[in-house]
């Protein structure tokens, strides 16, 4: 992995924020669209702040998440709605948001639909994606029902994924797909992160889901 360290997080969050707005813009120019994957959880919202400002052709942008907790968007635990309230607004209000979530009991009811929806936006072009201590990148947590066959290179594009860690069931892109991505970006802030990243190096897959996506991804840290 590229390893890279910031002074502190407001270095981090606005150097991470340029770098992908470059490529974004690099990918329009050269393709005319490109698709910007992203996750939830805590870490991930004051980048969004930032690039929701940029300035950049929005309009041929899709936006995707990595991965979903299947609950609705009313639900303070929604990844859509952190997009929705802190990336898809301002200039970037442009942008298409390519579903990862419909009204259904169960991810399995709606994983066709949604796999189809994405299916025109691959490869991603620019991935940033987060990580528990834990080692979990996307929805890809050790020990989770289906991991093996999220980590295998045959995996279909989506995944309905349930493990302890993760509380409510989940939809997550697979091991392949986040493997694509033409430029991979791991945002993680914290001694403990950075201690597991660390780890994750040595460990077996199983054990350290986010080693899948190591090899050409850059890590980007501050304490
Ligand atoms: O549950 C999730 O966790 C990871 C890490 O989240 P953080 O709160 O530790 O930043 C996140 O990347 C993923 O998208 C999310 O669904």
């Amino acid at each position: 992995m590229n390893f890279k360290s910031y002074p502190d997080r407001e270095f981090l969050m606005m150097g991470l924020a340029d770098r992908i707005a470059s490529q974004l813009r690099e990918t329009i120019q050269t393709q005319g669209h490109a698709t910007f994957s992203v996750p939830g959880g805590t870490t991930p919202g004051p980048i969004f702040d930032i690039l929701s400002g940029v300035d950049l052709d929005w309009g041929s942008v899709a936006v995707l998440l990595n991965d979903e907790r299947w609950v609705p968007e009313s639900s303070e635990r929604s990844n859509t709605r952190l997009i929705r309230e802190r990336l898809l607004t301002g200039r970037a209000a442009k942008a298409t948001l390519v579903p990862l979530y419909a009204e259904a009991p169960r991810p399995e009811d709606k994983m066709a639909e949604l796999a189809e929806g994405i299916a025109p936006h691959l490869p991603i072009s620019v991935l940033l994606l987060g990580m528990g201590a834990d080692m979990h990148t996307a929805s890809l947590f050790p020990g989770a029902d289906r991991l093996a066959e999220a980590l295998s290179d045959d995996a279909p594009i989506l995944l309905p994924m349930r493990a302890e860690a993760a509380g409510e069931p989940r939809i997550t892109l697979s091991a392949p797909v986040l493997r694509d991505a033409m430029h991979t970006h791991i945002l993680i802030t914290g001694a403990e992160k950075r201690k597991a990243i660390e780890a994750a190096e040595t460990l077996p897959v199983e054990q350290a889901p986010v080693r899948a996506v190591l090899k050409d991804a850059t890590v980007h840290w501050a304490e």
